[in-house]
C-alpha cells in the first residue's frame, strides 16, 4: 500500500460536471457470455468497454462511462434509446448509470397528469429476477413500509427485446451515489456534519432490514444514493436538459480485426449484432460534489437488494460484498453461513470511508491476499484456526504475526484514522472530530470490525453507541430540523 495522505488515486478529470471513473464498473471477473454465472463472482476488477476476444464476439470502439457493450447479447442488456417509450407509459429521457445486471434511465411516466420522473432499472434478461422479491417482502415487513431509506418500487413489469425478456424495476430517481459524490468533490471529503448524518442514516437503514430478518449482502459506497428533491418533478425536460445537460449519444462502432474503428457510414462495415443499440448513452449527472452538500438535503438511501438473504429462510455462504467492505469469515469460514454480522463488518469499513477520504481498506485492485494482509495489519492475528488455514501468511507474516512488510507499509487503526480522516480534513481547513468524538468514533469501529462474526455488536446495540447517539443522530435530527424549516 502507497503511504499516500490524501491524493484521491481515482480522480480522473471531469467531463461536463459529471465526476469521471475509471470508464465502467462492469468488467466482470468471468467471462462476458455466461451472464446467469456472472452472478455468482460479483468481483468487478477494472473496465472496459470495448473488451472482447474472437471467443465472445466483436469488438467495439471504446465508449468512457456507458456499460460494456459485449453485454448486448442474447440474456444480456435491452437496448433501449432516449425517446423510446417504455411498456406503453414511461418516456426515456436520460441515462442514470449501469450496474453489473442492468441499465438505469431517468424517464417521464407519462400516464399521470403531473407526469414525474422515475427512474427504471432494466434488468439483463438472464438476471434471475430477485431483487424485487426481495424488496417486495421487505417493503411488506410492517416498519419498514414508510422507511425512506429503503427503495419503494412504484412499478414493475417485464419487456421483450432481441436480448431475452428483461424484468423491468420502477422507482424513485436518485441524485447519486455517494462514491459519486465523493468522486465530484474538489477536496475528497464530505463536510463533517454531513458525514455523521449519513453514517447515521445508513446505520438506521441497516437496523431497520435486519429488525425484519434481511441481511443486505452488499454494503458499499456505490450502494447508497442520495436522494433527489421533489422539486426535479418541476422541470419540464427542457428544463432539465438546460440545467443537467441534453443526452450525449456516441456512435457504437465495431473494431475492424487491425483495431481501427469502423465508420458508421463505412458501406463495407458490417451491421451491428442485432440486440446492439446503435449510440451508447453516458448517463447524465444529477448529482452533487460533496463539498456543497448541506445538513438539510443529506438524505440517503440504501439500495441494490439484489442478493439479500433472510438467513431464517436461507442460508448463504458467499459474500458478494467488494473485497475492501467484504468480512474475513467468507474466506476463513466458506461452509458456515453468513449472518447479520457480515453486515456490521461492512457497515464499519463504510462508514469509516464516509468520514475519511477514502476506504478503510486499501481495495483499488488488490487482491484477496493483500486484503486480508491488511487485516491482520489492524486487527493483529486472526484465530488460530484461520491463521492455520491461511497458505500465505508466510509470504507478509513471521509464525507469531510480526509483519514483515516495512514498518512505513504497516497501517494500524490510529494511522488510518489520522491519516485518512483527521489530516486531509485539518490541511483542507475542514471541521475535525475533537479528542472526544475521535475516542468514541474509534471505540465504535474497533467493536464492528473484529475478526469474529460473533464478537461483533447487533444492529441495534450499535446504534446505542456513544458516537451514534452523541454525535451521528444529533447531526441526522438537525438535518430533518432544517429540511423542515426550508
Ligand atoms: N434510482 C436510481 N436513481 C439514480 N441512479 C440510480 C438509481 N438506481 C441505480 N442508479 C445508478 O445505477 C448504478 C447501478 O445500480 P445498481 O447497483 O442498482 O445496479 P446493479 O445492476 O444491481 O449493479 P451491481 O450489482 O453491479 O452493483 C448505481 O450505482 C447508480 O449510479
Amino acid at each position: 500500500m502507497k503511504p499516500f495522505r490524501y491524493l484521491p488515486r481515482l480522480r480522473l478529470v471531469p467531463r461536463r460536471v459529471r465526476p469521471r471513473r475509471i470508464p465502467t464498473q462492469s468488467y466482470l471477473a468471468v467471462s462476458p457470455p455466461n451472464l446467469a454465472a456472472n452472478r455468482v463472482p460479483k468481483v468487478r476488477l477494472f473496465s472496459s468497454t470495448s473488451f472482447s476476444t474472437s471467443n465472445w464476439g466483436p469488438s467495439y470502439g471504446p465508449i468512457e462511462d456507458v456499460e460494456g457493450l459485449y453485454g448486448y447479447q442474447p440474456g444480456g442488456h435491452h437496448p433501449l434509446n432516449i425517446n423510446d417509450l417504455v411498456h406503453d407509459r414511461y418516456r426515456v429521457v436520460h441515462k442514470l448509470g449501469h450496474g453489473s445486471f442492468s441499465t438505469i434511465w431517468l424517464a417521464l411516466d407519462e400516464s399521470s397528469a403531473d407526469a414525474r420522473y422515475v427512474a427504471i432499472k432494466v434488468c439483463t434478461a438472464e438476471y434471475d429476477g430477485g431483487e424485487v422479491n426481495i424488496l417486495r417482502q421487505l417493503r411488506r415487513s410492517p416498519g419498514i413500509g414508510e422507511s425512506f431509506w429503503v427503495p419503494k418500487i412504484l412499478h414493475h413489469f417485464g419487456i421483450d427485446g432481441p436480448n431475452g425478456r428483461h424484468e423491468c424495476i420502477v422507482t424513485p430517481p436518485a441524485r447519486c451515489s455517494l462514491r459519486d459524490a465523493r468522486e465530484a468533490s474538489s477536496r475528497w471529503l464530505f463536510p463533517l456534519d454531513v458525514a455523521r448524518s449519513m453514517a447515521a442514516q445508513l446505520a438506521m437503514a441497516v437496523q431497520v432490514v435486519h429488525e425484519w430478518g434481511w441481511v443486505h449482502g452488499d454494503i458499499h459506497f456505490g450502494n447508497i444514493l442520495l436522494q433527489m428533491p421533489a422539486s426535479l418533478n418541476h422541470l419540464t425536460v427542457q428544463q432539465l436538459y438546460e440545467q443537467f445537460g441534453a443526452p450525449d449519444p456516441q456512435p457504437v462502432l465495431l473494431l475492424k480485426e487491425t483495431g481501427e474503428e469502423t465508420r458508421q457510414s463505412d458501406s463495407e462495415s458490417p451491421p451491428l449484432p442485432t440486440g446492439v443499440p446503435s449510440y451508447a448513452i453516458p448517463p447524465i449527472w444529477l448529482g452533487k460534489s460533496g463539498d456543497d452538500l448541506s445538513l438539510s438535503e443529506t438524505k440517503i438511501i440504501l439500495t441494490d437488494f439484489g442478493v439479500a438473504f433472510r438467513p431464517e429462510d436461507k442460508s448463504r455462504f458467499e459474500s458478494y460484498t467488494p473485497l475492501v467492505s467484504r468480512p474475513p469469515e467468507a474466506l476463513f469460514e466458506p461452509t458456515v453461513p453468513l449472518s447479520f454480522a457480515s453486515d456490521i463488518w461492512s457497515l464499519g469499513c463504510v462508514i469509516f470511508e464516509i468520514m475519511g477520504h477514502r476506504s478503510l481498506i486499501d481495495g483499488i485492485l488488490a487482491t484477496q491476499n493483500r486484503v486480508t494482509t491488511q487485516h491482520v495489519h489492524l486487527l493483529g492475528k486472526p484465530p488460530a484456526e484461520w491463521w492455520a488455514k491461511w497458505q500465505s501468511r508466510e509470504k507478509h507474516f513471521d509464525d507469531d504475526g510480526t509483519p514483515r512488510d516495512k514498518e512505513s507499509d504497516i497501517w494500524n487503526w490510529e494511522r488510518r484514522f489520522e491519516g485518512w480522516v483527521q489530516s486531509p480534513r485539518r490541511d483542507f481547513g475542514m471541521e475535525v472530530m475533537g479528542q472526544e468524538e475521535a475516542h468514541a468514533f474509534m471505540d465504535m469501529l474497533k467493536t464492528m470490525v473484529v475478526w469474529r462474526p460473533e464478537e461483533r455488536p447487533t444492529a441495534e446495540d450499535f446504534m446505542d453507541m456513544e458516537w451514534m447517539k452523541k454525535w451521528a443522530i444529533p447531526a441526522y435530527e438537525e438535518g430533518i430540523k432544517r429540511m423542515c424549516k426550508s
